[in-house]
């Protein structure tokens, strides 16, 4: 159980949220290690739909999209089950929220309305991360990051593709804070802060972290 409050705070559900190759699984995996706590990480290798939906966004978004849903779902379900009603803290590389960020960028019309109903249907009634990590990162830096880490599929991506996401990461964390003004979000500058090459900047961001738990 997480006790270790003077004052009694909510057990941590921490998510790393950004945009693609802003640096989610790096920095929540070195978070997971640093406080010890659980992590639960996205599972891409094993996407079938990934490489097609690269190459043909408007082909393979809705197929794209359930994949992604259906996983987030099934590993959510896994982590309240395990962690969230046994009051453990854990530490995860998204939010559940992220799924309708991407589906209103792919989908449109009569999917994204089936999306939506099955996106409320399957989420509204889990337990939402209290703590997010937004790593903020401009365009010229996620470009560097996703082609650093060279997943084929992902070496064509279209930049106005990626300029979008920034745009809508920025709307989506504006709008849970003014939904869930319960929730800590906590901004990190992605573009100067970099805790792969500088311990210095980690330890910025764990004290930044600390001041919430
Ligand atoms: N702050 C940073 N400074 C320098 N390099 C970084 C930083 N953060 C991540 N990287 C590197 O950038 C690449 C992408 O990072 P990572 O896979 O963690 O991103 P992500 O946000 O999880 O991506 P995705 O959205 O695709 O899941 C990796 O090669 C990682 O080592
Ligand atoms: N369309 C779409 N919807 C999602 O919910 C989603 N989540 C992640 N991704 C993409 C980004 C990386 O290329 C790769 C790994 O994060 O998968 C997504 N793409």
């Amino acid at each position: 159980m997480w006790e270790d409050h003077e004052v009694k705070k909510p057990c941590p559900f921490i998510a790393v949220e950004g945009a693609i190759g802003a640096g989610k699984t790096t920095l929540a995996t070195m978070l997971a290690e640093r406080f010890n706590f659980p992590l639960l990480k996205e599972i891409v290798e094993e996407n079938p739909f990934l490489d097609k939906f690269y190459q043909n966004i408007e082909e393979w978004a809705f197929q794209l999209e359930m994949f992604f849903l259906c996983n987030r779902y099934k590993q959510l379900e896994d982590t309240v089950k395990n962690y969230v009603s046994r009051g453990m803290p854990v530490v995860s590389d998204y939010h559940i929220y992220k799924n309708w960020i991407f589906a209103q960028r792919t989908l449109q019309g009569n999917k994204r309305e089936k999306y939506r109903q099955i996106y409320h249907l399957l989420t509204d009634d889990l337990p939402k991360p209290n703590v997010i990590v937004y790593i903020q990162a401009e365009l010229a830096t996620l470009l560097k990051r996703i082609e650093k880490r060279g997943r084929s599929f992902e070496q064509d991506i279209d930049p106005g593709y990626l300029e979008r996401l920034i745009e809508d990461y920025e709307t989506a964390i504006t709008q849970i804070k003014a939904r869930e003004p319960e929730t800590v979000v906590i901004t990190i500058d992605g573009n100067t802060l970099d805790f792969v090459e500088h311990p210095e900047h980690f330890e910025q961001i764990v004290a930044q972290i600390k001041e919430h738990l």
